[in-house]
């Protein structure tokens, strides 16, 4: 290659300018997803459990075991004590009504913003944007096997396309949230876990990103990712055929409705998915007022009841609710911090839960 004066007289004049991490301030190196999961090993008797639970979602969602699975706790964890102190609350609930309902706890670890906001414990455990993400890991996979050891399914939202690897060993069941339903990155990553996902619908209600997800999940998907030892490497998966819709509603308002179930159950049924659905009684189907939550609960498991009187098989074969020990939200600015109460959106407290998981056991 000949050198030309105008190249000479750039490299004169900007002898070191990069073109490439020109917005970049760091990169701060992780422990590899391997060296994790041997510091906080899931154990032969955990990963039965997990196995056993993600059957047992997956049969409920084939319509091969009539229990309702409910998927429910904090919008999400920032405090692990907390977290566990509702976990031991709702283990002996999911004990107690096992015949009926197949009770997940929701553990939800990453939070897709609308704009920009606190992203959740494990890209910034301390709240205090020091984004300690090893910590962070650290301490959602260390909760997540106490929470395993106290008999529940953990139930999460996979937002970072590479996170699964430290976690997902763990997880019996999962969702892809409204912001993110339509990315074909998390549409290959569903394809590739091991355990039934939700897609929910977008925020703005529509329905059929939620149905092209599940189809999209079911298929298999060649992509970019990382391996268990953190290097970069081209995934290749099998598709996963265990993925549902999740209805949450949207800005024109809710979608759990008898109607718009059946518009949804129509949908998948012309996309030749199983039409089975559940409902977030939070969200947009609550208008986010956590006391609504209970009623549009109540509605829903009237609905199921229903059904069920009338000889058919309900369509809705779960529902989410978002719960924590006291009821509400506080701002993630608040010091010192309530214990037990949210720090996103507004959860319904611990005794109206109660009663509405004794209420969706009935129907
Ligand atoms: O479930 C949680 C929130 O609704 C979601 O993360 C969006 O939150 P934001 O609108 O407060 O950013
Ligand atoms: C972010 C959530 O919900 P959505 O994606 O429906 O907004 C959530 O369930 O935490």
């Amino acid at each position: 290659m000949t050198t030309t004066t105008d190249d000479l007289a750039l490299s004169v004049s900007a002898p070191s300018q990069s073109t490439s991490d020109r917005r970049i301030k760091t990169f701060r190196a992780i422990p590899s997803p391997d060296t994790l999961r041997n510091e906080l090993p899931l154990t032969a008797r955990r990963a039965l459990a997990v196995q056993r639970d993600r059957d047992e979602i997956a049969a409920i969602l084939a319509g091969h075991d009539d229990r309702l699975i409910v998927v429910v706790g904090p919008c999400s964890v920032h405090d692990p004590v907390a977290a566990l102190d509702y976990a031991r609350r709702l283990a002996p609930l999911a004990a107690e009504y096992a015949d009926r309902l197949k009770i997940v706890m929701r553990v939800y670890f990453e939070k897709p913003r609308t704009t920009v906001g606190w992203k959740g414990l494990i890209n910034d455990p301390g709240m205090d944007e020091t984004y300690d993400v090893e910590r962070g890991l650290r301490t959602a996979r260390s909760l997540l096997l106490d929470i395993i050891d106290l008999g529940l399914p953990v139930g999460t939202e996979f937002l970072e396309p590479t996170s699964p690897q430290y976690i997902a060993d763990a997880v019996s069941w999962g969702a892809i949230g409204a912001r993110t339903t339509e990315s074909q990155v998390h549409r290959q990553l569903a394809s590739g876990l091991s355990m039934p996902i939700g897609f929910k619908n977008g925020t703005d209600g529509n329905v059929q990103v939620a149905v092209d997800g599940v189809n999209a999940a079911a298929a298999p998907h060649v992509f970019f990712g990382v391996d268990d030892f953190g290097h970069g490497a081209v995934v290749e998966t099998v598709g996963n055929t265990d993925c549902h819709i999740i209805l949450r509603g949207g800005t024109r308002g809710p979608n759990y409705d008898d109607a718009s179930v059946a518009a949804a159950v129509a949908s998948l049924a012309k996309a030749g998915v199983a039409p089975k659905v559940m409902i977030d009684c939070s969200h947009a189907n609550s208008g986010k007022d956590h006391i609504r939550q209970a009623e549009v609960a109540r509605e829903v498991a009237a609905d199921v009841r229903a059904s069920r009187a009338a000889g058919e098989e309900p369509t809705i074969s779960g529902v989410m609710l978002e719960s924590f020990l006291i009821p509400g939200a506080q701002s993630t600015d608040a010091r010192p911090l309530t214990y037990g109460q949210s720090v996103t959106d507004k959860c319904m407290g611990w005794d109206p839960t109660a009663d509405v998981l004794a209420e969706l056991a009935r129907s």
